[in-house]
């Protein structure tokens, strides 16, 4: 396909690969392909896989990669053997350019390709126009960006780590799991307490504070133990989930990102009802003498699996400057 990009969303858990191009004004997508990032030895050999199984041939490449991009090179963080750069891909591959960049970046990116009525409402507000927006959430790893809306349609995406920021705990039981992944961990995240790479350290610290043997349990189960009406599992995810709603109003005060939040990632998706509970919004707004500036902000859910790839694309039809 002419003016095609070859997209990929590099996750800890899974890896996605498309075709992209723009048609009529719009982005849209071809020959997606999930894989599980396990299944392979390095990122490399995940592409070959694509490339072999759709025929695709593209002679540009933008990946979105889950781990900080410096000098266009990256490690994934959830997957540290993977380590990636964009000559060494144009060199074994032949492509013509090789961009990489991180996967919020390609999710706060492709925000403007998509219409409000796409994203799910977490949070009912009013979006203030012009005003820098969050893009943020939990799957494998925590990722976050602020989107930012400059002259004649241009849009820069300002990305760091900020899952990596400290947890926040505020009722006891939040401050008892704190303590316990101090304990173990040294430092407590966002992503260790929200995020599936922690999942297992939150389970083992709540069995520990409901004095319960620990089984080895998958996230579906939990889940399920959760809507059987097991007390443990249920604020288990209240609590992962309110840590995603704090660490949310967190990075709004920080980048008066009052244009509103998109939530992604997979663990956004799968506890989506939890991010809507009156605890959850209240977790958002409540900020002392700053509460009145939360209170109207909106926050979204994007579930739409193609939207890092739709945004590496854009982004490599139009980079950021910052
Ligand atoms: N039912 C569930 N409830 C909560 N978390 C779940 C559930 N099922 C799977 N997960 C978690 O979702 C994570 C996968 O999220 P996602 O699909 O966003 O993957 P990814 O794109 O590879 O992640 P990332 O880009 O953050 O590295 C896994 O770590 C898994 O533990």
């Amino acid at each position: 396909m002419e003016g095609s990009v070859l997209v990929g969303d590099v996750g800890g858990t899974n890896v996605r690969f498309a075709l992209a191009a723009r048609r009529n004004g719009a982005l849209s997508i071809e020959h997606f392909q999930k894989f599980q990032g396990d299944d392979f030895e390095s990122f490399e050999d995940a592409l070959k896989q694509y490339l072999d199984k759709t025929g695709v041939r593209a002679t540009v490449a933008c990946f979105a990669m889950a781990g900080p991009v410096r000098d266009q090179k990256v490690t994934l963080t959830n997957r540290a053997k993977w380590q990636v750069s964009s000559t060494g891909l144009e060199a074994r591959f032949g492509f013509e350019a090789v961009r990489l960049i991180n996967d919020f970046q390609a999710m706060a990116r492709s925000v403007p390709e998509f219409s409000v009525s796409s994203f799910e409402e977490i949070l009912p507000g009013t979006s203030q126009t012009g005003a820098p927006m969050l893009v943020a959430g939990p799957g494998t790893g925590f990722g976050v960006a602020t989107l930012l809306a400059g002259a004649n349609g241009q849009w820069s995406v300002v990305s760091g780590e900020g899952g990596h920021m400290a947890y926040a705990p505020r009722t006891d039981i939040e401050h008892d799991l704190a303590r316990l992944l101090a304990r173990d961990h040294g430092y407590v995240s966002n992503e260790l307490v929200a995020s599936g790479s922690g999942l297992e350290e939150v389970h083992r610290a709540f069995c520990e504070i409901f004095d319960r043997d620990c089984l080895n349990l998958s996230p579906e189960t939990m889940r399920q133990r959760a809507d059987d009406g097991d007390e443990m599992f249920q604020t288990l995810i209240e609590v992962r989930a309110l840590a995603v709603m704090g660490a949310a109003g967190d990075l709004v005060l920080a980048n008066g990102a009052l244009g509103g939040v998109v939530l992604a990632g997979g663990v956004s998706e799968r506890i989506s009802e939890f991010l809507k509970t009156p605890l959850a919004r209240q977790r958002f707004t409540s900020r002392g003498p700053m509460s009145d500036y939360l209170e109207t902000c909106p926050v979204w859910l994007m579930r739409d699996a193609s939207a890092p790839l739709i945004g590496a694309a854009a982004y490599f039809e139009q980079p950021s400057r910052i």
